[in-house]
């Protein structure tokens, strides 16, 4: 699934409604709405008999919900328009051929919402919406039982960024059409969405086809793609070697999640680098895993993680410096670099110069803050257009472009949901994953299970004759989106256990990644 802005939608439109398929599309479009509020009337009781409402508005967005209450109407429903804005005479202002479409199927209008409406369609503002919504009255003084059903759009959020500048009348279901749109996955507008469900009006052929345009959502599929099975003749080396800079004297028990992350997520081998107090830890934890000072040989890493339990002193400094010059050194090598992910303590260790080191290596690089991190970098790496701060929604999503394109790096901003931006612009969704997961730790989880990711496709490259990020490799957002995938399922699935969930975490992990690995093959 790939989402859309409002504005990428109405251009896709254009043409089509140039070549006059205006009143076909919007036939289209309001027949599955009609479809959908069918199955809300069937779901609490019966379709013919009902009663529903739609509040209506001036624009195509009302027109849509007229003829989706003519529809309605010819299947025994009582439908009820109720138009928002009148002219000074009195008249209804809204779609002409809609409301013929209406009153041809004896469809009533009204002032208000009759008290037995058991759904209301909220056909009031659409893609056309600019600005503040000041809701109408007939939408204030809604029947307590009624399903809201919005046309499109909630009316009131902004169809590109998810933002609610006025009111916003929210759904418990929003039927869309021609493509998801940004703004029912971000912010506010998410919210007031509620259950999204997809009409297709045929715009997919005009909708732009490039990665970096739209907005993808991840799943199940997308996953299996991006982290494949191991081939059967896999070792530990073409499996992906991840080195991992994690733990400190203080902070041991990071590297132990951190770790356990990478072997879950089935890294070839997962080696720490770090001081003995974090080494006697993940040995006992992790028998499977090598531990030392330093870490694997620097032509041995796939990938390196940087940053959980790091610490923020000299030391910490010095063994992200010590990674960072691994990976350049690589970088000089046929195979080319080792990915990197910055994590944790790391984030706010990181200098520019460093981040542009790293971009000119080669490395794929990822940057991994939650939403508190993520503060800091803007504040401490400062980017134009990626400064001010609003509410969520696609308002990040450009920040957190504009950012990744400054510094030529991937971010990955974690939180109830995961967004990832590359520095073409490329961004990734992933709303998988639950409040189980908002625990110390599972981030630690996240950074090992990343850095496996990323090391089997290093390894995968390097095993088909060079690691050259371009023919045919994945993009490193959509690995990264892989990666939280596993993560936000192993936190939310039935082998996450109870309690403790981070100290669970890497196992749960290996159940899904084994469950996608191996459960087709035939084998028991
Ligand atoms: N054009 C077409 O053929 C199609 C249109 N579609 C529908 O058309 C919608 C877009 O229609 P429109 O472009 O007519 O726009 P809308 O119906 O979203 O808005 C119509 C009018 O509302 C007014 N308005 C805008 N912001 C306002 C605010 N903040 N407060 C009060 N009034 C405001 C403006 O006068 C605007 O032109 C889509 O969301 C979709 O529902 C779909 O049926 C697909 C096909
Ligand atoms: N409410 C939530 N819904 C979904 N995912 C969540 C929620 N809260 C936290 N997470 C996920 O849990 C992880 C927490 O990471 P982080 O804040 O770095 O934890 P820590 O630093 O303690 O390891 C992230 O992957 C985040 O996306």
């Amino acid at each position: 699934m790939r989402a859309f802005t409002g504005t990428q939608v109405r251009e896709a439109e254009r043409p089509l409604l140039a070549a006059g398929q205006g009143p076909a599309l919007m036939r289209r479009a309001a027949w599955g709405l009609a479809e959908h509020v069918a199955a809300v009337l069937r779901a609490r009781g019966r379709v013919s008999g009902a009663t529903v409402a739609a509040l209506v508005g001036t624009g195509n967005n009302g027109g849509d919900a007229l003829w989706a209450l003519a529809f309605l109407r010819r299947r025994g429903v009582e439908a009820v328009a109720v138009p928002v804005v009148r002219d000074d005479d009195g008249a209804p202002r809204w779609h002409a051929e809609g409301a013929a479409a209406l009153r041809a199927a004896e469809g009533r209008v009204a002032d208000a919402v009759p008290a037995r409406a058991a759904v209301v369609v909220d056909g009031i503002l659409g893609t056309g919406a600019r600005g503040a919504l000041t809701l109408p009255a007939a939408a204030r003084d809604l029947p307590a039982g009624a399903v809201v059903v919005a046309c499109d759009v909630p009316s009131g959020a902004d169809a590109d960024t998810g933002g609610v500048a006025g009111e916003v009348l929210a759904a418990a279901h929003t039927v869309t059409f021609g493509a998801v749109k940004t703004g029912l996955l971000l912010g506010a507008g998410a919210a007031a969405a509620g259950r999204v469900h997809l009409v297709d009006i045929g715009l997919g052929p005009h909708l732009p086809p490039e990665p970096r345009t739209g907005l993808h959502g991840v799943d199940r599929a997308a996953v299996r793609r991006l982290h494949p099975a191991p081939a059967p003749d896999a070792h530990k080396y073409t499996r992906g070697v991840v080195g991992l800079a994690a733990g400190s004297q203080r902070y041991p028990g990071a590297a132990v999640l951190a770790v356990g992350g990478a072997l879950g997520a089935g890294a070839g081998m997962a080696h720490l680098a770090g001081p003995a107090a974090a080494q006697d830890l993940v040995l006992a934890a992790h028998p499977a895993a090598l531990a030392s000072a330093d870490g694997p040989e620097p032509d041995r890493a796939d990938a390196w993680v940087v940053g959980p339990g790091l610490g923020a002193d000299a030391e910490a400094r010095a063994r992200l410096e010590r990674v960072l010059d691994a990976v350049s050194a690589a970088g000089r090598e046929p195979a080319g670099a080792p990915a990197v992910v910055v994590d944790a303590s790391a984030l706010e260790l990181v200098t520019a110069e460093q981040l542009t080191a790293l971009a000119a290596s080669g490395a794929r690089v990822v940057l991994t803050p939650h939403a508190g991190e993520w503060a800091r970098l803007r504040d401490r790496l400062p980017v134009a257009g990626a400064k001010d701060a609003d509410a969520g929604g696609a308002g990040e999503l450009e920040r957190l472009r504009a950012w990744a394109a400054a510094h030529r790096v991937t971010v990955l901003l974690k939180g109830p949901r995961t967004l990832v931006a590359a520095p073409d612009g490329e961004a990734w969704l992933m709303r998988d994953g639950g409040p189980a997961l908002g625990t110390a730790g599972t981030g630690d989880v996240l950074a090992g299970v990343l850095g496996a990711v990323l090391a089997a496709d290093r390894a995968r490259a390097v095993r088909a004759g060079g690691p050259s990020p371009a023919a045919g490799r994945p993009s490193t957002a959509a690995l990264a989106a892989a990666a939280a995938w596993l993560h936000a399922r192993a936190g939310t699935g039935p082998a996450a256990g109870r309690g403790a969930v981070a100290d669970a975490l890497p196992a749960a992990v290996g159940t899904v990644t084994a469950a996608l690995w191996w459960e087709d093959d035939g084998r028991e």
